[in-house]
């Protein structure tokens, strides 16, 4: 607990996205059923076309089989709004509840009791104002008469605001189904989302707000931003990604203007690839941090010309490929630190002038997978109390594998340059649900990270 109560004593700034996340637990016939009302061929048919976006039906038919049939953790952007009452009339709501990375992880630090966590989200509904926990530590930055104030978001909401509802699939491994004369069984537990590309939602942040930025980026000690993953192409007003994506730019220069405040950033599946490339280059350049899961690094890699090693990566999730991955990743974007979280192992991947040593790397990594342990085996953190069921949840099975093939990895790779270190997860067999995972994975890896470097003066 050590570690966690000195990251406690930070403030945090938190933003961009927050949604309802409407969670369904898949089963076998709910399933067999979808691929039995439009037919084994034409799903296997749609599946190898592979689309990108969801406009109708069978393609989110097609998509989820994929991603059932190899178990990884992937999001697909719905562009067709009347797919809700498609969705509606398929699927009943097991539960509601904040989704987001910024308002998973503003929940979830608060929770633990944060000194202060700032969060921001462009649309705030009162139905997702009301999503956010009840505490006092956690704040909305709201501008007054032309000063910089703070409400808790529940006193913050704006009535009209638009309201976001991403559709997330659970799946358990080892549930089986057919399709056509092949039987699946889902290889590990995890999620399939269907996120909600709408005009009306955008990322940035409102003009008023903006001009404070630098006074928010001196009050606190680190940021984490998320969202860009929601950043359209193209809109109808003519604005477009290029526009968001500069104003995204200047957001972290505005932060950090009155003191270098570390901002780590969590990167999230972008379907489409000229997209996920400018996301890539235009703001890793600008952050310290980047988190991201295996099926994350393989298509980043793929964006920045390495498709073979992504195919790889994706393919096998061997250590040696993700090592050499993340070694890339920090080199073309001069990354302070990369943290990639996949099923099994989690691992930092830094330069080797890193101000911590790799046992220091190493025990923030260990507080990541315990909170997100604690997370899958009590569905949330409702208090720093619940990290200690984290620490009753064993490393899985494949742990002692995980550090032999990660010794191996090293010893073929040059690795003096950096510092890499790994960690087993501990995996929960059961969970409760996995979405928003990684996001705590993240936040617990980033904020411990923050916490070790102020305590060597380094912050
Ligand atoms: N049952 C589980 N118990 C503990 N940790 C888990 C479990 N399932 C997944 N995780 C962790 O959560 C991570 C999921 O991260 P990610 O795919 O980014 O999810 P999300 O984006 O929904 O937060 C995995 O890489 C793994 O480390
Ligand atoms: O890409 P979007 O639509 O902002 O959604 C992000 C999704 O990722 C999560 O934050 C989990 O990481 C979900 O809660 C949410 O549905
Ligand atoms: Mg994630």
């Amino acid at each position: 607990m050590g570690l966690l109560d000195d990251a406690r004593e930070l403030s945090i700034y938190t933003a961009y996205n927050t949604n309802v996340d409407a969670i369904t637990f898949l089963d076998e016939e709910t399933v067999q059923g979808l691929i039995d009302e439009f037919g084994a061929e034409a799903v296997r048919k749609r599946m190898d076309e592979y689309p990108r976006e969801i406009n109708e039906p069978l393609d989110f038919v097609a998509r989820l089989v994929h991603a059932l049939k190899t178990g990884k953790p992937m999001a697909v952007p719905l562009v067709n709004e009347e797919l809700h009452t498609w969705f509606d009339s398929h699927f009943k709501y097991d539960i509601e509840r904040m989704g987001g990375q910024a308002g998973i992880i503003a929940n979830l630090l608060a929770s633990l009791d944060f000194r202060r966590v700032i969060v921001y989200t462009p649309h705030l509904a009162r139905k997702q104002a009301e999503m956010f926990v009840d505490r006092p530590n956690l704040l909305y930055p709201v501008v007054e008469d032309g000063r910089l104030t703070f409400r808790h978001p529940r006193e913050a909401y704006r009535e009209n605001d638009p309201i976001k509802v991403n559709r997330i699939f659970e799946f358990r491994a080892g549930t089986t189904f057919k399709l056509g004369s092949e039987r699946i069984t889902i290889p590990f537990s995890g999620r399939f989302i269907v996120s909600a590309r709408f005009e009306s939602i955008r990322i940035y942040t409102e003009p008023e707000l903006k001009p404070f930025l630098p006074e928010i980026g001196l009050q606190v000690d680190g940021a984490i931003l998320s969202g860009y993953q929601g950043i359209k192409l193209r809109y109808s007003d003519g604005k477009d990604a290029n526009h968001y994506l500069r104003e995204a730019k200047r957001d972290i220069l505005l932060l950090k203007r009155e003191k270098d405040v570390k901002v780590h950033l969590e990167f999230a599946s972008i379907q489409n690839r000229e997209l996920r490339k400018k996301v890539i280059y235009n703001l890793f350049p600008l952050v310290d941090s980047v988190g991201m899961d295996e099926a994350e690094i393989a298509h980043v890699l793929n964006a920045l010309g390495y498709s073979k090693l992504a195919e790889r990566i994706f393919t096998y999730n061997r250590i040696e490929d993700t090592v050499l991955g993340g070694k890339i990743l920090v080199d073309e974007m001069n990354l302070e630190v990369l943290q990639i979280h996949t099923i099994y192992y989690i691992m930092y991947i830094t330069h080797a002038d890193n101000p911590l040593s790799e046992g220091e790397l190493r025990s923030s990594l260990e507080l990541a997978t315990t909170l997100a342990a604690a997370r899958a085996s009590l569905g949330d953190i409702t208090s720093p109390e619940d990290f200690k069921i984290g620490m009753k949840v064993p490393y899985n099975e494949y742990g002692e594998f995980v550090k032999l093939r990660f010794e191996e990895a090293k010893r073929r790779l040059r690795t003096r340059e950096y510092k890499v270190v790994i960690i087993p997860t501990r995996l929960v067999r059961n969970p409760v649900s996995t979405v928003g995972l990684g996001d705590t994975i993240s936040a617990g890896a980033f904020t411990s990270y923050l916490a070790m470097l102020r305590k060597k003066g380094k912050l």
